[in-house]
């Protein structure tokens, strides 16, 4: 066979995926095929129990530190940095960003979207009259899981935030929009702009105009003249996200922008309504396209912005989000020591045949979709003396796939249909034991793509779209299909179900402990 021929000069596409444990900054080629990659993990801070934050700085500079390592090793390949025609970002969604617009300067921590200190204040507005009817509007149940209550609890815990927002200086935003906004330089060229997948993640979008909605910002009692919004602009757009004003790709455009489980859904091509994509990493959240209308769960799923790429190529998408993936894993290695890297678990799982009846329920921060229990902490069910921590490895990988089969049972509720197949990407993705316990328990395909920087590539692909690298979706139908793997059930429906009743059991059980 001859090989391909290669045009004499191809053009590459940089992306920015900043996730929640880690940073990586990914050089595509036009074939979507991985060229250099720099990664690095940054400080995950816990102040109190419950409490989750990043030090916005410190995303920064991982984020350049990432852009000039793989230049580095994009140009020890023989290619040369102009043939990089755009950067786009892709994010950890919800994590709230504040700092003062005069200055430039972070105003505290991120507050990471896993947080839950605004549970009390929670609470409260759910008590406020029009709290049920939120979600028509915006897609998200009132919890500590959006941007609103960490905003909120910003404002009412910490005096400069507050001070700020009195004299009109505060800038508000989520990763994405501080990354722009460092990106271009701070207050040098002041870009302070969104795109629809990220604002939709802080109730303060209407899901219908992708604009603020002056009765959602009112209804949290936020004046506008205080607090000016960042601007809410296409997911993919030759010039709003401006260039990057440092690094070794300094003048470098940025022309695209999704939310990370967007960007997901892009990278796997989910186009077209009725596609699919489950993601693996620190959290795991299902996304389901379902065309160019919302569609609000009655399920507990929640209604978001797949992608706006203008006109005709506009989704909205349903979605179902555990708040606890990959971090369980962590979890183990970090915090109880049982293995020593994550690539381990699947090893000690298999020291046993099933989880021995232990049932391990991972709700650090409670359990979100399709429960919404803000009180449950996690909980282990079912330890006995016989109980060997390769039962807890497998109770732990279980919980992700348990929860996922609870969310799409709901969104064969919501959309009337089920899923033939589930396409699937994120760290967690990488352990065979879990993609087959996964097929196991929802009865059908789990199709896992070789190339697994699928939130990447559809940042890189939302950017190239905007510079004419690919001129329509067309032409990415050749990109990231060859190599995937396909999980098939090999349990009856009747065990699965059995299994997944038992984990039902125990989710109604871990209610109550933080209340
Ligand atoms: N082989 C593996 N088995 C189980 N979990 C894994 C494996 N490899 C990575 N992980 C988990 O995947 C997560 C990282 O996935 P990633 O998609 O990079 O997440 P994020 O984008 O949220 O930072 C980590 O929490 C890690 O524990
Ligand atoms: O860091 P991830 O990949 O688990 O994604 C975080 C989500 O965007 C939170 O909503």
């Amino acid at each position: 066979m001859s090989p391909v021929a290669q045009p004499v000069n191809p053009t590459f596409v940089g992306a920015i995926d900043q996730g929640t444990t880690s940073t990586r900054f990914i050089i595509f080629n036009n074939r979507g095929e991985v060229v250099a990659v720099h990664q690095i993990e940054f400080e995950q801070i816990y102040p109190n129990p419950g409490w989750h934050e990043h030090n916005p700085e410190e995303l920064i500079s991982s984020v350049e530190q990432c852009i000039d390592g793989a230049v580095e090793a994009f140009e020890k390949q023989g290619h040369s940095r102009d043939q990089i025609k755009a950067v786009g970002i892709t994010n950890q969604r919800e994590t709230t960003v504040v700092w003062d617009k005069t200055t430039g300067k972070a105003l505290h921590n991120a507050i990471v979207w896993t947080d839950t200190r605004s549970q009390d204040l929670v609470r409260k507005l759910k008590h406020r009259l029009g709290s049920k009817e939120l979600t028509e509007r915006c897609g998200l149940p009132l919890s500590t899981y959006p941007s609103a209550s960490k905003l909120l609890w910003l404002l009412e815990n910490v005096p400069e935030v507050k001070a700020a927002y009195d004299n009109g200086v505060l800038a508000f935003g989520t990763v994405d929009t501080w990354l722009a906004y460092k990106l271009n330089g701070g207050t040098a060229r002041e870009i302070y702009v969104s795109d629809p997948s990220n604002a939709s993640r802080t109730m303060f979008m209407n899901l219908e105009t992708l604009d603020y909605d002056d009765e959602l910002v009112d209804w949290f009692r936020l004046d506008r003249e205080k607090i000016k919004l960042p601007k809410i602009v296409r997911s993919s757009d030759p010039e709003a996200y401006g260039s990057l004003a440092s690094t070794s790709l300094k003048g470098v455009k940025i022309t695209g922008c999704l939310g990370d489980q967007s960007a997901a859904l892009v990278g796997q091509k989910g186009f077209t309504p009725g596609q699919a994509k489950n993601t693996y990493g620190t959290g795991c959240f299902l996304l389901y396209n379902v065309g160019d209308k919302p569609v609000i769960s009655t399920h507990g799923l929640l209604s978001t912005v797949a992608f706006d790429f203008g006109p005709g190529k506009r989704m909205y998408a349903l979605e179902g989000s555990i708040a606890v993936a990959g971090s369980s894993v962590k979890f183990l290695v970090d915090n109880l020591g049982f293995i020593e890297s994550s690539s381990k678990l699947s090893a000690l799982a298999e020291t046993v045949e099933d989880n021995g009846g232990v049932t391990f329920v991972t709700a650090f921060s409670g359990l979100f979709a399709p429960y919404w229990i803000d009180d449950a902490r996690g909980t282990l069910f079912g330890i006995t003396a016989y109980t060997q921590r390769g039962h807890i490895a497998r109770a732990t990988l279980e919980a992700t796939c348990f929860q996922t089969k609870a969310i799409l049972d709901s969104m064969a509720k919501d959309s009337g249909k089920s899923l033939a197949e589930l396409a699937v990407d994120g760290g967690m993705c990488n352990s065979d034991l879990i993609m087959q316990t996964q097929s196991d328990l929802i009865g059908i395909p789990v199709n896992r793509p070789a190339m697994r920087e699928t939130t990447a590539l559809g940042a890189a692909i939302a950017a190239g779209l905007a510079v004419g690298v690919w001129s329509d979706f067309k032409e990415l139908d050749d990109v990231n299909v060859d190599g995937r793997t396909l999980f098939k059930p090999q349990i009856d429906a009747a065990s699965a179900d059995k299994q997944f009743e038992r984990w039902e059991k125990a989710v109604q059980m871990s209610k109550g402990w933080a209340n």
